[in-house]
This record gives structure tokens, C-alpha cells and sequence, in this order.
């Protein structure tokens, strides 16, 4: 209840003593969270703030992405595709905030960046390990990422174990293989670490699936996640590039590549090639 004063009322039995015990801060350990907005550049721009905390808000994201995706690959491995499906609905929505962020950013204008974009030095989005670990796990695999994570050891060898893993989509053809669907051999134990392969013999079982969804249902459904989870990782990356046009135009970037002309290409690429080559195939 509010009084005339346009003031809340505070309950009496509100705790006010909290001496000693778990606070909203402790438990979020927010002393340390909100001591790392620390700008770089010499005279303090107002504008770096917005840069490093949209990067820092999708690092969280990010983990919670990581979090999410591997316990949907160990659900996949065990044979539980419901669970694993509450964990890609879970990504979607992550993806989701991740896309609709960047509109934050997008109020940076070309000036503003360039009073501080030299104190970045080399640094870069491409030396990202947990968006690195995003791609393995997604299946974009890719040895020479690695390289430059040669400094950090630890982030090296993390990122090694997720190259060497089989990904999301290795786990789902296993598991397509378990229950009788007819996957060929060589996707079963493949070297993990190296790039997925368009495979034209997986195709037939897929179409099976999907002009069957009734019979198939859980394969199908999981289907239809993984190319959800593909497209809004495409818009991503596409909006991240249309950002990049905006600010910078055609400069080569801080981490060494040729800017936007470089984030374009990554749009070329695919997680599961077969669940759309399955759409040109289905209903002949
Ligand atoms: C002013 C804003 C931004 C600019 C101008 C920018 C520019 C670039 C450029 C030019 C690259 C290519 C690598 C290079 O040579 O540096 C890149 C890569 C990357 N950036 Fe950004 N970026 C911006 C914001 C962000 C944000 C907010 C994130 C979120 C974490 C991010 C994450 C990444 C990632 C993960 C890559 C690697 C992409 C890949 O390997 O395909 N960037 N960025
Ligand atoms: N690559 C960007 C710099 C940049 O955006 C950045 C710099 C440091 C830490 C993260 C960054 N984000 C994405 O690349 C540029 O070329 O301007």
C-alpha cells in the first residue's frame, strides 16, 4: 500500500539487520563484478564505458551459453534429448539477448570509437576464448584458432579439449545412430578436431525424419532446434559485421584482419549442413 505521499510504505518485517549475513552483493560478489570497468585510454572517454561493458555483458552471456550447450551435449550423449531440448530452448533465448544487444553499441558513432580505438593496441573479439569454445561446440572447428591463445596456456589447452570433443551436432548423429537411423559410419568416429564435412549419405535418414515427424518426433524437434540455434548464430555474427561497418568502415581491425571484408566470410560457413540440404530434398 502507498500513502498520499506517493511514498511505499516499507513492511516492518523487511530484514534490515543484515550484519553477518548473505547480502544481495555478497552473493553476487558485485565488489569484484562492478571493479572491473576499468577504461584504457589515457584521458578517460565517456564512450569506453558503453564498449567495455557491452563486451563484458556478452562474455556473461557467453558463459551461460557454454554452460548450457554442454550440459544439452551430455544429455544428447545420455540419451535424453527432452533435456536436452530445455537446454537448447534455454540457448535460444540467450541468443536472442546477445542479437538485440548490439543496438546498445550501435549508438557508438565512428568519432566517438576513434578517440579510443588506438589504446586498444592488438586487442581483439577474435582472441575471445568462450567465443571460440561457442563455435567448437556448435561444431566450427578450426586447429589455427588456436594460435593465438599461445601466451595463455590454460586457455589453450580448454580450448584444445573442446577442439578435440565431438560437438553438438557429432553427439546428435551419434545419438541418430543409437535409435536406428541410418548415419554412415565415418561421422561416428571421425577426428573431432578437424572441420565437419557435408556427408550426402546422411541426408536420406534425415529425410526420413522429417516426412515422418510423428514417428520421429524427438529427433525431429531437435532437429528444428539445431537450425534455429544456426540461424540466430548467422544473425549474430551478421549484425556484429553490419556494426563493425558502421563504426569503422573498411579499416583493417585491431587484431590483424582486413575488418569486415573478414567477419563476411564467416558467413559462408554452416554447423549442419545436412538439416538444410534436407529442406531441397524433402517433398519430391
Ligand atoms: C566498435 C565495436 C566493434 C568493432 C569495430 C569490432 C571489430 C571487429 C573486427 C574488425 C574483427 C575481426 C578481427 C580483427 O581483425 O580485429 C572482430 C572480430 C570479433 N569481434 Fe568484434 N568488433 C566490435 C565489437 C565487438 C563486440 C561487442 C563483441 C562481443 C564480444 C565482439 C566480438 C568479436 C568476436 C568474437 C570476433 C571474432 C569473430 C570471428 O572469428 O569470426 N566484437 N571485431
Ligand atoms: N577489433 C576492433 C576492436 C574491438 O572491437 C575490440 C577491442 C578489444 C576488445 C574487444 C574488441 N571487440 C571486438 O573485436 C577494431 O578493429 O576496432
Amino acid at each position: 500500500m502507498s500513502d498520499a505521499a506517493n511514498q511505499r510504505r516499507i513492511e516492518p518485517e523487511i530484514h534490515r539487520d543484515l550484519r553477518g549475513e548473505l547480502t544481495y552483493g555478497n552473493y553476487l560478489q558485485l565488489d569484484t563484478l562492478l571493479s572491473c570497468q576499468n577504461p584504457v585510454s589515457s584521458t578517460g572517454h565517456h564512450d569506453e564505458m558503453l564498449f567495455i561493458i557491452q563486451h563484458q555483458t556478452t562474455e556473461l552471456w557467453l558463459k551461460l551459453l557454454i554452460h548450457e550447450l554442454e550440459a544439452a551435449v551430455a544429455s544428447i550423449a545420455a540419451d535424453d534429448l527432452s533435456v536436452a531440448q530445455k537446454s537448447l530452448a534455454r540457448v535460444k533465448h540467450i541468443q536472442r539477448q546477445m542479437f538485440e544487444q548490439w543496438a546498445v553499441l550501435e549508438t557508438l558513432t565512428p568519432i566517438e570509437y576513434a578517440r579510443f580505438r588506438d589504446d586498444l593496441g592488438p586487442a581483439s573479439g577474435f582472441q575471445s576464448v568462450q567465443y571460440r569454445t561457442v563455435e567448437f561446440l556448435l561444431g566450427n572447428k578450426n586447429a589455427r584458432m588456436l594460435d593465438v591463445f599461445a601466451h595463455d596456456r590454460q586457455a589453450w589447452e580448454s580450448l584444445r579439449a573442446v577442439l578435440e570433443a565431438p560437438s553438438l551436432y557429432d553427439e546428435f548423429l551419434r545419438y541418430l545412430a543409437r535409435h536406428g537411423h541410418d548415419v554412415p559410419a565415418e561421422l561416428l568416429e571421425r577426428d573431432f578436431s578437424q572441420p565437419y564435412q557435408q556427408h550426402p549419405e546422411l541426408v536420406p535418414a534425415l529425410k526420413a525424419i522429417y516426412e515422418n515427424p510423428g514417428e520421429n518426433w524427438p529427433e525431429y524437434e531437435t532437429c528444428e532446434e539445431l537450425v534455429d540455434i544456426e540461424e540466430s548464430f548467422q544473425l549474430w555474427r551478421f549484425r556484429h559485421m553490419k556494426t563493425v561497418e558502421r563504426i569503422i568502415g573498411h579499416k583493417r581491425g585491431t587484431g590483424g584482419s582486413s575488418g569486415v571484408d573478414f567477419l563476411k566470410a564467416a558467413l559462408d560457413l554452416t554447423f549442419f549442413p545436412e538439416l538444410l540440404t534436407v529442406r531441397t530434398e524433402v517433398g519430391l
